[in-house]
């Protein structure tokens, strides 16, 4: 077993900054997304966590770097490569470097839940009501 990390995934506060494992800047034009190697794997094993890849609020809010998949799922059986769907939703092209922080990688618990069939609910203050029907203010 390794202590090391490698260079491509640094610890953040949450969890782990992810980089683009590129070997030449690539350029993302307006509104294309493309999918970025991290150059990491991780194998969480255990079914009761998941990974979540999440966008960087300042690459996202200053220059539209998000994630074409909005957000990113690792399962705990998966064992490939980390992969980051960067999409430019900008109208301005974004020149990506090597190794560059693009997105970020939290672990999250997952419940197991049991599913049941029933015929109906019982009966609680919200009901059915949802979007907004709580109002505005
Ligand atoms: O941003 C992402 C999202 C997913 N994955 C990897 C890990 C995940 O476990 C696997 C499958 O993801 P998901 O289940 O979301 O993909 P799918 O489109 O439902 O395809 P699949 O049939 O492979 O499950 O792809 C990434 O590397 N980056």
């Amino acid at each position: 077993m390794q202590d090391q990390l490698p260079a491509y995934a640094t610890p953040g506060s949450a969890g782990l900054d992810l980089r683009a494992c590129l070997d030449a800047p690539i350029t993302l034009a307006p509104n294309a997304w493309q999918l970025v190697g991290t150059g990491i794997a991780i194998h969480l094993a255990d079914p009761g966590y998941a990974a979540l890849i999440l966008p960087r609020s300042g690459l996202g809010h200053k220059h539209g770097i998000v994630l074409g998949n909005l957000v990113g799922l690792i399962d705990s059986d998966y064992q490939g490569e980390l992969k980051i769907s960067a999409w430019n939703r900008s109208d301005t092209a974004f020149v990506l470097q090597p190794m560059e922080r693009l997105a970020q990688l939290v672990i999250v618990p997952v419940v197991q839940a049991q599913f049941r069939v029933v015929a109906e609910f019982p009966p609680s203050e919200r009901g059915e009501g949802g979007y907004g029907s709580t109002g505005k203010h």
